[in-house]
């Protein structure tokens, strides 16, 4: 399915009528699918293609070495997790992926270590930590200008997440979906679920597999064109707007057999807050038809709470 395009250049144009429009395709996207696909992006081409090039190398490595990086006691949030360790909420079969999460490079002064760790250096892939940080800033910019157009459709001040999202707990993550070699049985490479952080950026994935469950409960495959990114809602911001803009169901379906020798690569950059920023509806979102769904609680806590239901805190 196409889902809907929007053009970020529109909003960052200067051009009030521009943003103005794009402020209300967003938004209505948001409302209806979920996901959209935004081009002039602002995430330099040369800069997707050097973190795939590494990305690819990084999980080439021998399995004992990539173990290497793997940190239990980071939850998973920075460094390696290896093959059959995550699974969906509320699925007993691990996702047939491995990956790498690096975190926010700059943490704000007198941030704890504890929910900000150093990110795991990988010395074999050389200038590894410089792309991964660059391309987390690269997302992080272009996640505040998204975060502006939605904060003005939901007619809060442009810059209401500018100061949650600085120095936040963002993770740049890197899949690797390895060839399948034996009938998965029940497993998919990731089973369905909904993102947990405010809005997810994925760059173009490597293969065809991303599929999103429509509000008519069809899976339908996502496209979009090497240019754009996809971005959607994850449940932080659906919790937020009281369930106004949708997190949407989505999973990576295995291949044809015929395509099982493949790799599958993709990058999402989870955008999320601090941990102190408080996830309580907002006012403009609660209304007679409806009524606030959801109990008061912070960024942290709930992470804290989505991690352990996936497996990766214990
Ligand atoms: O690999 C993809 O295309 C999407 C991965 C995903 O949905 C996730 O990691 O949350
Ligand atoms: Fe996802």
């Amino acid at each position: 399915m196409a889902i809907p395009v929007v053009n970020l250049a529109d909003f960052l144009s200067g051009d009030p009528q521009l943003k103005k429009s794009f402020v209300q395709q967003l938004g209505k996207a948001y409302e209806e699918v979920g996901f959209v696909a935004v081009k002039n992006h602002g995430i330099p081409d040369t800069l997707i293609e050097s973190l795939y090039t590494q990305v690819q190398k990084f999980f080439s490595l021998p399995a004992e070495r990539k173990r290497q990086f793997e940190v239990p006691e980071l939850a998973g949030q920075r460094g390696y997790t290896s093959f059959g360790r995550e699974h969906a909420k509320g699925s007993s079969a691990p996702d047939l992926k491995e990956f790498y999460q690096h975190g926010q490079p700059e943490p704000a002064a007198g941030a704890s270590a504890e929910e900000y760790p150093d990110n795991i250096e990988v010395e074999d892939v050389p200038g590894f930590r410089e792309t991964f940080d660059k391309t987390y800033r690269a997302f992080e910019s272009s996640g505040k200008a998204l975060l502006q157009a939605i904060a003005l459709y939901l007619d809060l001040p442009e810059h209401y997440f500018d100061d949650h999202i600085r120095n936040g707990n963002s993770i740049l993550r890197a899949i690797h979906y390895p060839p399948i070699t034996q009938e998965p049985k029940s497993a998919i490479r990731a089973e369905q679920h909904e993102d947990i952080n405010l809005i997810t950026l994925l760059v173009g994935a490597s293969a065809d597999g991303l599929q999103i469950l429509t509000k008519q409960n069809e899976w339908v495959p996502v496209t979009s064109l090497p240019e754009q990114i996809v971005v959607n809602v994850g449940d932080m911001l659906q919790r937020l707007t009281n369930n106004q803009l949708r997190s949407t169901t989505h999973r990576v379906v295995n291949p044809a057999r015929e395509l099982w020798h493949t790799s599958r690569f993709s990058i999402p950059f989870f955008l999320h807050p601090k941990g102190e920023m408080s996830l309580a509806c907002l006012d403009g979102c609660i209304t007679d038809n409806h009524p606030k769904a959801y109990a008061d609680t912070t960024a942290g806590e709930y992470l804290d709470e989505r991690l352990r239901e996936i497996g990766l805190k214990k």
